[in-house]
């Protein structure tokens, strides 16, 4: 089986406010995307990352060492998405992993898990956790509180998403705007993407008090 991944790292992280683009912040003494990739390497023969066109030279510098390709990254994660899987040379039977560098702490047998779903046919195989919190909808114009909505119906969705190669180019060929993630591209396509366990150490770094977190998850990490 032949796993290649992207690891989109090209966005600012505006809700960050960081001055660096978000995937090179240190965490632990190395950045985001550092931790992302050496991770990535332990599934995947052929990494591509994304990265800011503004910053390609500090990436050249911080994954200097580890065995991957650096590619400019588009406007929106789909743009940078669309540039890694066009620096990736595919059969349409091997399997492509799309990860997010801000999700640094993905243990790697979560990203396994993905692409052995997708190795066992299905079309695609993304990793969601429970919601822990309780749910209700959003309060209307007058503040009024939301219907209760049973959180039990709902799951967190993370990264990796793993997919057949001929089935993320069609998604990404033929997918709306507007999919925050490639799982909704190829779902709404009629591609049967099935869902892992996540993993807590899976969470998105978006906030900067999601950085203590990170600090604490990667002492523990290995
Ligand atoms: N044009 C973009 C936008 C995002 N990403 C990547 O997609 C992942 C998930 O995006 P998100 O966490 O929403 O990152 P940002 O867009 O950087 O954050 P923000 O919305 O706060 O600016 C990140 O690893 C980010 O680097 C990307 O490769 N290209
Ligand atoms: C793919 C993704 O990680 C799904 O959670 C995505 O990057 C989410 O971006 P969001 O718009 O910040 O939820």
């Amino acid at each position: 089986m032949t796993v290649a991944a992207v690891v989109t790292a090209a966005g600012y992280g505006t809700r960050l406010g960081s001055t660096l683009p978000k995937a090179l912040v240190p965490v632990a003494g190395e950045a985001l995307v550092v931790h992302a990739v050496r991770a990535m390497l332990r599934v995947a023969s052929t990494v591509v990352v994304t990265a800011p066109p503004t910053h390609l030279d500090a990436f050249r510098e911080a994954l200097e060492g580890l065995d991957v390709s650096i590619v400019a990254g588009g406007e929106t994660r789909q743009d940078s998405v669309r540039a890694g899987l066009a620096a990736l040379s595919l059969a349409p039977s091997d399997i492509v992993m799309v990860h997010d560098a801000a999700r640094a702490f993905q243990p790697p047998a979560t990203m396994s898990a993905v692409a052995a779903a997708v190795e066992a046919g299905a079309d695609g195989a993304i990793p969601v956790v429970p919601v822990v919190d309780t749910l209700v909808s959003a309060p209307g114009p007058d503040g009024a509180l939301g219907e209760p909505v049973d959180r039990g119906d709902f799951r967190i969705v993370q990264t990796p998403q793993a997919f057949r190669a001929d089935v993320l180019a069609d998604a990404h060929a033929r997918g709306g705007a507007g999919a925050t993630d490639d799982a909704s591209l190829a779902r709404a396509l009629g591609y049967r993407v099935v869902a892992v366990e996540g993993h807590e150490w899976g969470f998105k770094v978006t906030h900067a008090g999601d950085l203590a977190l990170a600090e604490h998850v990667a002492v523990e990490w290995t």
